[in-house]
């Protein structure tokens, strides 16, 4: 079983006097600074010239400078831009400026893990991994709450590393849910594969398959949008509450047996010889040199894949059906 911290196990007093340069102000950037400011930490933003945020992080009250001037100012450096530019950006700016003692950090293990970024044997390399987006890492702690982190310390130079990466996690909330210790191996790999086979290629390739199944049939848009897309999130609420049982409780008894008896026609033993695929992919590093590759050609296939799919039937349904819930403040996230 793996440990778990939770708040009393961390030490916030460990951050007094240190300065934390967050490299990056995207999903997780915006949300580790601004939970770690308001949780009484001396905050920096670490950017590029031209950045979109520069303005949206002195706007919510930061001091902004290039990523070289913040990693020199601090003693906490949280690397929090893109997986596939950590690597150049720590070569340009951080490596010249890493002092004895400080220490780097990482919201997910790829650049250490996959040797993009190869630290000096006198600083701490640390992650904290939110299991979670970062704009939810943001509304938990303002809710008071906390999503669940990983924490893994692959190098410990002042003997302080782990003590400090709970400081970290309690400064942006994770510990009020639990810090789970791993490894930046098991993080890297674990949070490839979820991602990909489940979470996020897995699912949406699930409901896009649902959603067009019934739009060839003949049924409405709609229908089929509501049915496929709209509810899955309902249904996931359940079984985040109460597990399979909880939301199996919840739901008809004909759905139950139409659960049972149809799930394994759709995820199938060949689907599990697939996904035995992707995880070894990960785990040979073939996934990450094909992205590594498709980055260095300027992403072609990436950006013609999100272009198409932008652009599928269901986005045009959805984007209309979600004006309709009252609840909803219409693709918000995109819009900011
Ligand atoms: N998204 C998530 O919820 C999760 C992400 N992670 C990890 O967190 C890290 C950050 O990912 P994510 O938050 O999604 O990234 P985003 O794409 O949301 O944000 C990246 C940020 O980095 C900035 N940036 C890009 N290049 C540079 C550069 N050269 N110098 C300085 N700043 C730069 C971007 O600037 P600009 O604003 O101008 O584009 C942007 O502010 C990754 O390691 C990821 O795997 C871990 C858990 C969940
Ligand atoms: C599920 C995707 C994720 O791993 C995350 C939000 O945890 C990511 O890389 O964004
Ligand atoms: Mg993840
Ligand atoms: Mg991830």
């Amino acid at each position: 079983m793996a440990k778990i911290f939770y708040q009393e196990d961390c030490n916030l007093s460990l951050l007094e006097g240190k300065t934390i340069a967050v490299i990056g102000y995207g999903s997780q950037g915006h949300a580790h600074a601004l939970n770690a400011k308001e949780s009484g930490c001396n905050v920096i933003i670490g950017l590029y010239e031209g950045s979109k945020s520069w303005a949206k992080a002195e706007a919510q009250g930061f001091e902004v400078y290039t990523a070289a001037e913040a990693a020199k100012k601090a003693d906490i450096i949280m690397i929090l831009i893109n997986d596939e530019k950590q690597a150049a950006l720590y070569k340009e700016s951080i490596e010249p400026n890493l002092e004895e003692g400080n220490m780097l950090m990482f919201a997910h293990g790829f650049a250490i893990h996959f040797n993009q970024i190869i630290a000096p044997k006198n600083v701490d390399v640390v992650m904290i991994a939110p299991k979670g987006p970062g704009h939810t890492v943001r509304s938990q702690y303002q809710e008071g709450k906390g999503v669940p982190c990983l924490i893994a310390v692959s190098q410990d130079a002042t003997g302080k590393a782990h003590d400090m990466g709970l400081a970290y996690a309690l400064a942006i909330g994770g510990a009020r849910a639990g810090v789970l210790q791993t490894t930046f191996r098991e993080e890297t790999e674990t949070d490839l594969f979820g991602e990909q086979a489940v979470l996020c290629g897995g699912v949406t390739a699930l409901m896009k398959c649902g959603f067009e199944t019934l739009v060839e049939a003949g049924y409405e848009p709609e229908s089929a949008y509501f049915e496929c897309i709209h509810e899955m999130k309902l249904i996931v609420d359940l079984i985040f509450e109460s597990g399979f049982e909880g939301m199996r409780y919840s739901i008809s008894n004909t759905a139950e047996y139409g659960d049972y008896i149809t799930g394994p026609k759709i995820i199938t033993d060949e689907t599990k010889k697939a996904m035995k695929q992707v995880l070894s992919d990960i785990q040979q590093g073939v996934f990450a040199r094909n992205w590594l590759l498709e980055n260095q050609v300027g992403c072609p296939n990436f950006k013609a894949t999100r272009r198409r799919e932008a652009t599928h039937q269901l986005e045009e349904v959805g984007t209309e059906l979600r004006k309709l819930y009252s609840w909803n403040d219409s693709n918000k996230l995109i819009d900011n």
